[in-house]
């Protein structure tokens, strides 16, 4: 799949990102000066989070390539996002400009907030494959996406962005600014009012939502949250209760305050007391760790979001690799996230038990233990794990992990790991046995001929090596009383 990214700015920056950690290369044309630092700082971002958000190993990340214009970036291209400024005139020159180099049956998806398919296909010589494809900031974290224009090209759209852990949802009818944006700009202009006529400060309304419904919102939206509020009658009771305030004069509705010089100010000023005490990327930060920490509790429920993350946590985990060919094995990769540092500034312990624990798993599919055979009732279970610790492994530092098989039967397999660094030293060694399990029933039984086959095959390429000098290894005993014991 190759992808264009044309603006890099907030959202397009928060685009590349996704499609990078998702696997994908990006080719990105955007002519500001700072681009490339921008994007990188983004992309750190990013990167960070995503490292925090998944449990399973994450693919090796695509490619950035820089571009030197519009028909350079989507050049060949299947899918293209425009992140351009929100003006129409510029919207038009740009898919124009799209249209002319890129090939006639790629899809271009908008970010825009709020200009209507129609608008956007406006002098377009292939309109139907000019789609809204609208998200949310950050990007590269909340995985819903507006899909407006429909056809074969928003099928096609949405093939691909669930395919990078995103949520489409397909709006029928086109109209302006979608619906997340109706629904956020009916509460920002009623916000802004209430700071125009002194009744709050940003803080006060930030802490209202914060502390209040903001976090029912995350995890029950609006309808679902109104149907609890009206007790055990439900929505009916909630409707016949709060409905006619609808039409009490509570809200300003469609009224906008003025944005002058004094409004800006007022607002400015209380967003600096209240918050300029952060850089906009520290700010980023803190609300990446807090959604993050949102979507772990989600999907410990498995509701909303939380779904969203386990289907590409399950995707990551499901992923086969193709190994290059030769014994040992080579199917497990890991970049040493800055989260995985210890006090010392090395990766922790627990982590190399996870990249250990991830080469099992890529071992597991190898030879078809995968998630089909899991679906069947069986699977292996790690009943015995021993990890040395050899080497210290920085943030950043890519590690491999190259696997045997160093012993096996009809019920058991014995794995041992060794974690190398980019030049060959070994970082850490680690061996299991896995018992082969009936899921259902608890208890050890016999695989299918097919795994055991599979095994065996991968036995006789293990013995042509000699064994590991530390499989078997126990820590050594220290003093005499340990000896005697
Ligand atoms: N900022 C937000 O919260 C959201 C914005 N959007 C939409 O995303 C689009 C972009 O908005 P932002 O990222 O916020 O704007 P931005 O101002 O942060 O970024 C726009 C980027 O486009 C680049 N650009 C300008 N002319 C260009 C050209 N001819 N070719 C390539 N790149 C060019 C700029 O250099 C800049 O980096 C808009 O349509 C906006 O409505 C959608 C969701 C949320
Ligand atoms: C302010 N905005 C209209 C650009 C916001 C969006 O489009 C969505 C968001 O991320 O809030």
């Amino acid at each position: 799949m190759k992808i264009a990214a044309i603006g890099g700015g907030v959202i397009g920056g928060g685009w590349i990102a996704r499609f990078i950690l998702a696997g994908h290369d990006v080719r990105v044309f955007d002519p500001h000066p700072e681009a490339q630092r921008i994007v990188g700082e983004v992309m750190a971002n990013a990167s960070r989070a995503w490292a925090k958000m998944f449990l399973a190993p994450l693919p090796e990340p695509g490619q950035i390539i820089w571009t030197k214009s519009i028909a350079e970036a989507v050049e060949g291209a299947d899918y293209i996002q425009e992140s351009v400024p929100e003006r129409l005139d510029l919207k038009h020159k740009i898919l124009a400009e799209i249209e002319a180099a890129a090939p006639a049956t790629a899809i271009i998806g908008s970010s825009t907030s709020g200009f209507k398919p129609s608008e956007l296909r406006e002098g377009a010589k292939h309109p139907a494959r000019i789609l809204v494809a609208h998200p949310f900031n950050p990007v590269y974290l909340l995985p819903v996406v507006e899909i407006v224009g429909g056809g074969e090209a928003a099928a096609r759209a949405t093939a691909l962005l669930t395919e990078v852990g995103m949520k489409p949802v397909s709006i029928a009818q086109e109209i302006d600014a979608h619906i997340g944006d109706r629904l956020l700009e009916a509460v920002w202009r009623e916000a802004l009012w209430l700071v125009n006529d002194g009744i709050a400060t940003t803080e006060e309304i930030d802490d209202i939502i914060r502390y209040g419904f903001g976090l029912r919102w995350a995890q029950m939206g609006l309808f679902e949250t109104y149907r609890i509020a009206g007790g055990e009658a439900g929505m009916k009771h909630f409707l016949a209760q709060f409905g006619p305030a609808l039409k009490w004069p509570w809200t300003k509705l469609m009224d906008v305050p003025d944005l002058d010089d004094r409004l800006v100010g007022m607002i400015a000023d209380q967003s600096d007391a209240q918050s300029g005490k952060h850089s906009i990327r520290e700010l980023e930060r803190i609300r990446d760790d807090n959604l993050v920490g949102i979507f772990q509790a989600l999907k410990a429920n498995d509701w909303g979001a939380g779904q969203s993350l386990r289907e590409m946590e399950n995707r990551f985990y499901a992923r086969k690799v193709e190994a290059p060919s030769g014994y040992p094995l080579r199917l497990h990769t890991a970049r040493v996230s800055g989260d995985w540092l210890d006090y010392n500034g090395h990766m922790t312990e627990f982590r190399y038990l996870q990249v250990l624990g991830d080469a099992t798993d890529a071992f597991m599919i190898h030879v078809g233990l995968d998630e089909a055979y899991r679906a069947g009732g069986f699977s292996a279970y790690t009943v015995e794990t021993h990890i040395r610790h050899l080497a210290e492994s920085s943030g950043g530092e890519k590690l491999t992990v190259e696997t045997r098989l160093i012993g096996h039967d009809a019920k058991k397999f014995r794995l041992f790991h060794r974690i190398l660094k980019e030049d060959g030293t070994e970082a850490a060694t680690g061996e299991h046995m896995l018992l082969h399990v009936d899921t259902k029933a608890g208890r050890t039984v016999p695989m299918n001929d097919a795994l055991k086959a599979r095994l065996d095959q991968i036995a006789t390429e293990d013995a042509a090596l000699p064994a590991p000098e530390a499989a078997g290894a126990a820590i050594r005993a220290i003093g005499q009383r340990e000896a005697v014991a």
